[in-house]
């Protein structure tokens, strides 16, 4: 049975108890904090609208209430303040401990309590997933290292049969993982200071015992055109912050890195950040099993990277020639060589002169590179750097905190990633987030919109289904068969010739235009396309995305690496048969795409997540100033619209009055009856007499007359 209407079947019954004298009692005996906790679960709000919970989420905010439940999906507003009792280590314990946590406050810990014993009884699927979503800054990391610190701490409160040691390492492993990550993935942004720029996945692997047994990390589309390229008023990653601002006088002989040096690829050092710790940075290395012999070559190279990005070129008075260096910088490639270990001479051919082989006999030219084209393998050069360096460091931490599948039993999954993104101009990177983003919302929509509703339907409840957003034909646009962005963006990278942004444009239009998600803006100059994405119109510029798609590293420039004379580099440029010394065959390579290697790993991460228990966490971020105490309407609702959370509320709450009518009555009742003398019992009292189908009038009735009292 749907949700009833006010004013419908029952109405002449108990018309009379929820009359304005109703109002009067509820006004008098329950204080504004008592009212707002009958809101702990959105569903009860009534009527379920936008405004209502977005009211709702506005009047606990304003008492200190950040965590709220909404059917299967917690919303989490950010506090943008320190609130350290909302995460000691008493309240852990105190969900962990609780008969039943989903009566105390809503809060993270109870979602992390219920997947720990959602794993204990054994609920199919065992596995469970956190998925945690937001927008930018809305407090996803904070979020996922609590619950790591719960998950750690639970581990910990049970003594092991083998003794507590390896649990204790791991756990202290898995949260070393953090400040290490963050310091190399993470960036000051304009919408986040400790903004992270890779999207991640851990899984927390626990024994037959439930003890934390290991633990894995996966990591998706590190953003590392940063490193050569900084938006005004943001900045590169910590890491080179934190080398530069904390090395000792010794270290900063030999990385190189004098007191007061200026770098180009360091904007903003003047602006002092937590983030800037370089002691807890390399504590955590330490604790992660990386020496610190290791440690000072990471930083050298490091180092390396901000001296390669003082090298500047100049045009050469004769065009047959190489590029100049600007007199300015020629110091910089001998201490980028001397840091990176690369001879001078051939780090300088690399970055300026091209090999082609052309004709039959596969003759071998070279040829001096345009300026432009002499910065960009700068950057290129730099980008390929750290992007291994940042793949090797996930390596070194799954090695340290891994255990044999066999060791481990089951898993909880949280899963971090970056929210859906519109900014004025979008590219590649933005398309690959949001398509991540699509992914997301169609796993929700099919595991909690669409399967609820069938199961009411299979309940055989008089049912009509809620209209939630399919973000189908959207998901078909991008990766659909056999015609698709993806797939033509792909082929526009295998053809192997410069790409023309204007003919591409006409190409996607012509293949794809009969899909309703695909527009463009045809008042602008720039070659574009519109997705109409599930939460809201993206415009993304065609220049230079086939270019980053194909994320080409010049072969010259692999050699070059390859032959560094640097363990850690020969460590991340290996010289493999395939590649050795041979930049013929390293011409003729197949491309493999970020569009489709991005793909490929995302669709691995559903497919585990598909055989997971999912709950959601949708953190909120209440302002764009990430100021404490300032709930914009405008910017919630825009999040609340982008997560469809309203439509989970809608369905969850028009399935409680039929499937739970007496619990959700009684709760409501509970709560009067405690808090009025036997005088004023009238209303609660009458809870006995009523019919199932009354109760359930009552209690969305009851709903409304709070909503009126806290709102209106
Ligand atoms: N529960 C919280 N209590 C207090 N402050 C918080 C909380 N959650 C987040 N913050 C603050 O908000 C900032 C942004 O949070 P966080 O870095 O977790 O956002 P994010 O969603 O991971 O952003 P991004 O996608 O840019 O990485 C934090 O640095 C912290 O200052």
């Amino acid at each position: 049975m749907p949700k009833q209407e006010n004013g419908q079947k029952g109405d002449s019954v108990i018309q009379n108890d929820l009359s304005e004298s109703f109002e009067e009692e509820v006004r008098a005996f329950l204080s504004d904090e008592e009212k707002l906790h009958l809101f702990d679960d959105l569903t009860k709000v009534n009527p379920v609208t936008t405004t209502t919970v977005l009211r709702c989420l506005q009047a606990r905010y304003r008492v200190n209430l950040f965590y709220t439940n909404a059917g299967c999906s917690l919303v989490a507003l950010n506090p943008f303040q320190p609130f350290s009792c909302l995460y000691s280590p008493e309240l852990m314990r105190e969900y962990h401990v609780a008969l039943r946590p989903q009566d105390l406050k809503p809060h993270i810990f109870a979602v992390a309590e219920q997947t720990y014993r959602n794993v204990q009884n054994q609920m199919d699927p065992v596995n469970q997933s956190i998925i945690v979503s937001g927008e930018s800054g809305a407090g996803k990391t904070w979020t996922s290292r609590c619950l790591m610190k719960f998950y750690a701490s639970v581990a910990a409160s049970v003594i092991s049969p083998k003794g507590n040691e390896t649990v204790e390492r791991i756990e202290r492993r898995v949260l070393d993982s953090n400040p290490v990550m963050e310091a190399f993935g993470n960036a000051c942004t304009l919408r986040n200071n400790n903004s992270s720029r890779f999207g991640k996945y851990i899984q927390l692997q626990l024994d037959r015992f439930h003890h934390l047994s290991s633990a894995s990390i996966q990591t998706f589309l590190l953003e590392k055109t940063r490193v050569a390229y900084q938006a005004p008023n943001e900045r590169n990653f910590h890491i080179f912050y934190q080398i530069t601002k904390g090395a000792t006088a010794e270290e900063r002989l030999e990385w190189n890195l004098p007191e007061g040096a200026e770098y180009r690829w360091l904007p903003n050092p003047e602006r002092n950040l937590d983030e800037d710790s370089f002691e807890v940075t390399r504590a955590a290395m330490c604790h992660l099993g990386i020496e610190r012999c290791t440690q000072s070559n990471v930083f050298k190279v490091l180092s390396g990277l901000l001296h390669l990005g003082n090298i500047q070129f100049s045009n050469p008075v004769d065009e047959s020639q190489p590029c100049d260096l600007e007199d300015k910088t020629k110091g910089f490639v001998k201490t980028t060589g001397d840091l990176l270990k690369i001879p001078v001479e051939e780090l300088l051919e690399s970055l300026r002169i091209r090999t082609i082989t052309a004709g039959k006999q596969q003759q071998v030219f070279k040829k001096p590179c345009s300026r432009a084209e002499c910065e960009t393998r700068r950057d290129c050069l730099a980008k390929v750097i750290y992007a291994r360096l940042f793949e090797w460091l996930v390596l070194v931490i799954n090695e340290s905190i891994y255990a044999d599948p066999s060791v481990w039993t089951s898993f909880i999954g949280l899963l971090d990633v970056y929210g859906f993104e519109a900014f004025p101009e979008n590219n590649l990177e933005q398309l690959c987030i949001n398509y991540a983003n699509e992914k997301l919302q169609q796993h929700f929509v099919a595991h909690y919109l669409k399967a609820q509703q069938e199961e009411y339907a299979a309940e055989g409840l008089q049912w009509s289904f809620i209209n939630y957003q399919d973000n189908q034909n959207c998901l078909d646009l991008l990766e659909g068969n056999p015609l698709s962005i993806f797939s033509l963006l792909n082929e526009e990278c295998r053809l192997n010739r410069p790409s023309n942004p204007a003919l591409f444009q006409a190409r996607i239009e012509k293949a794809l235009s009969s899909n309703q998600c695909l527009s463009g803006d045809r008042f602008s100059k720039k070659p574009n396309f519109i997705i109409s994405h599930y939460a809201g119109k993206v415009c993304y510029q065609l220049a230079a995305m086939v270019e980053k798609n194909k994320d080409a590293v010049p072969p010259e420039l692999v050699h070059v690496l390859q032959n560094s004379k640097d363990s850690l580099l020969q460590k991340l440029f290996p010289v493999t048969e395939n590649n050795q010394n041979n930049i013929k065959t390293q011409n003729r390579a197949p491309v493999v795409t970020v569009v489709s290697k991005f793909k490929s790993s995302l669709e691995h991460l559903m497919q585990i997540l598909n055989r997971t228990t999912p709950h959601y966490i949708r953190c909120i971020k209440p302002n764009a100033d990430c100021k404490a105490r300032t709930f914009k309407r405008e910017e919630v609702l825009s999040q609340l619209q982008a997560c469809g959370i309203v439509e989970a509320i809608t369905i969850s709450a028009a399935g409680f009055p039929v499937r739970i009518p007496f619990q959700r009555f009684t709760e409501r009742y509970e709560i009067l009856r405690k808090s009025c003398g036997p005088s004023k019992r009238r209303v609660c009292d009458k809870s006995n007499s009523h019919t199932a189908e009354e109760k359930a009038y009552l209690d969305s009735a009851a709903s409304s007359t709070f909503c009126k009292l806290l709102f209106f």
